[in-house]
């Protein structure tokens, strides 16, 4: 079916930065792994038609057995060891990924996404086949020299902070990450970046929210206990 689309779910990272003997995207918050949120979102979104978790190769059957059958995940049609990098996993993904027109690239360190999320997405998408979602960045930034000096400031007006989703033409997103592992690959933190660098297509920005935080550090934690509740009460 050449009009599906696949989301793929990262989950492989070792959450150096949490300092947690547990991986970040399976600690609980009330009550349940941060990498279910996400994955309930893909579930439930008529926009997608399959997910697949990429995941740590020793996690793969508490995967499959805590998150896929616990939560009755019915779109997950595979859960596949990442590699080293976030590039690695993100590749490894592609690769198992069935015939597919669009693929949505996730954290799974992420578990805020909304439904109107995606479909910002999916709509962005449609225009040169790369699209991410972001927020127009709060601070003013600076661009560091290698001495720490200031060595410029950007209008804040053109300046978003990225996050996840990030989506894609299939067949675009696999070439463009086909083509840079040829290359010296160093610092690719997100999927965007592979497409800019790779191909000249250009990259949609679309709104996601301040609140589709990462987790990444432990007051992170604390953040999305406060967001979860005040989505329960909504
Ligand atoms: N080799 C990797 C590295 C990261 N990720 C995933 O990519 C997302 C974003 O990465 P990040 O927040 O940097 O996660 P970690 O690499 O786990 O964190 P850290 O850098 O603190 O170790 C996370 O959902 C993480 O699980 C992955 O699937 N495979
Ligand atoms: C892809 C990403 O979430 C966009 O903000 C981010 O770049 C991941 O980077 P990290 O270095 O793995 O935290």
């Amino acid at each position: 079916m050449k009009e599906k689309t696949t989301a793929i779910v990262l989950a492989a990272g070792q959450g150096k930065r949490m300092h947690s003997k547990i991986q970040k995207q399976f600690l609980e918050i009330q009550g349940h792994p941060v990498l279910y949120y996400s994955l309930k979102c893909f579930q439930e979104s008529p926009l997608i038609h399959d997910i697949i978790i990429v995941t740590g190769e020793d996690m793969i059957s508490y995967c499959k057995r805590e998150i896929v059958e616990r939560y009755q995940l019915t779109k997950v049609s595979a859960v596949i060891a990442g590699g080293k990098e976030r590039y690695d996993s993100v590749y490894k993904g592609l690769l198992a990924c069935e015939e597919c027109k669009y693929v949505f690239i996730h954290d799974g360190a992420r578990p805020f996404i909304t439904e109107e999320i995606l479909e910002r997405g999916m709509f962005g998408v449609q225009e040169t086949g790369a699209c991410v979602v972001g927020m127009p960045s709060k601070d003013t930034v600076k661009v560091a020299d290698e001495a720490d000096f200031v060595s410029e400031t950007p209008d804040r007006k053109r300046v978003w902070t990225v996050q996840t989703p990030q989506i894609f033409s299939y067949d675009l997103i696999k070439k463009a990450h086909e083509s840079i592992r040829k290359k010296d690959m160093t610092a690719i933190t997100d999927d965007a970046m592979v497409v800019e660098q790779e191909s000249g297509v250009q990259v949609r920005l679309v709104e996601g929210s301040y609140q589709n935080i990462k987790i990444t550090t432990p007051e992170d934690l604390d953040v999305a206990e406060v967001f979860l509740k005040k989505i329960e009460k909504m």
